[in-house]
């Protein structure tokens, strides 16, 4: 089975557009991009539009490569004391000469979009309600229309990014999977995913994981996004090779990545509907 990011976006989407259209208020979400980073700001244009398409005002903020860090982070807390912005993203990565932890930091832990500041991943990891990083968000999303229940079931995430690997491992260990994080000094890394039930890679080695490495059946969920030389996307998985071995997996592109841009909206309606005092399910 091919799991359709695309289709499961589209359907978040309609959802959090038909919740949008309940409050008083337009949600606002402050997307701020610094430098010209071609992939960047792609996804931040994909970002305006997704929240044009649900109802909701993206301020677009595009700062040159140059800005000072301390520009970025007077700006950051414009966004913060502001009362028509919800939800703040500082689109990553940041240039060299900005500190990237300072500016996470910066942003107002009540309208941290993206879940990074320090406060929400220790609510995570604490079980709290708080904000979840949109992309390991939709990577659950999607493992449990297809589990269901995932209790018990081992799972393995390679990679131990802040932004996908750790908060990937919090959420399958709040489901009650048995999990492992891999990362680059794994020992015998095909013997490790081998006894997934459910393989999240997201290494950034395209084609790193190949059909031989996976337990017949496993649901595979491809974060990677890397591009070939001929200028096409791959994954880290060896689709190929997977797709005959998988119970179930992502294709890249059309898998996780339109689930992040769809949670990045859920989160930034959460935020609205909490700042208006609206009770949710
Ligand atoms: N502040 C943030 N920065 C970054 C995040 C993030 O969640 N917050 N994640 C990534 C990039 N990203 C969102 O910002 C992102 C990546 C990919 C996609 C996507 O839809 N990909 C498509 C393919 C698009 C293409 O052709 O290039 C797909 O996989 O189908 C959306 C968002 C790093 N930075």
């Amino acid at each position: 089975m091919i799991i359709d990011g695309k289709a499961a976006a589209a359907t978040l989407r309609a959802e959090v557009a038909a919740e949008v259209a309940k409050l008083a208020r337009a949600p606002g979400l402050g997307v701020v991009l610094v430098g010209e980073d071609p992939a960047s700001a792609v996804y931040v244009r994909s970002k305006n539009k997704a929240c044009r398409e649900a109802g909701m005002l993206g301020f677009e903020h595009k700062l040159p490569a140059g800005t000072p860090e301390a520009d970025l982070l007077a700006l950051v807390r414009q966004l913060n004391d502001d009362d028509s912005v919800d939800g703040i993203l500082v689109q990553l990565p940041l240039p060299a000469h900005i500190d990237t932890n300072k500016v996470i930091a910066t942003v107002s832990p009540h309208k941290d979009v993206d879940g990074f500041h320090p406060e929400n991943v220790g609510r995570l990891a604490s079980g709290l309600h708080g904000f979840v990083p949109c992309t390991p968000m939709g990577c659950l999303m999607l493992i449990k229309a297809v589990r269901g229940d995932l209790a018990g079931l081992d799972a393995v995430v390679i990679g131990r990014s802040n932004i996908v690997g750790k908060p990937m491992a919090q959420l399958l260990l709040g489901e009650s999977c048995t999990v492992t994080v891999a990362h680059s000094r794994t020992r015998d890394l095909p013997a490790v995913v081998r006894r997934a039930d459910i393989v999240v890679a997201a290494v950034g080695r395209p084609n790193m994981v190949t059909g031989d490495w996976l337990k017949p059946g496993a649901t595979v969920i491809d974060v990677g996004i890397n591009r070939g030389a001929d200028g096409k996307l791959v994954g880290d998985v060896d689709f190929a090779s997977a797709e005959g071995i998988a119970g179930a997996i992502t294709p890249v592109p059309g898998g996780v990545g339109p689930m992040t841009i769809a949670c990045l909206l859920k989160n930034t309606l959460t935020s609205a509907q909490r700042r208006q005092g609206v009770q949710r399910k």
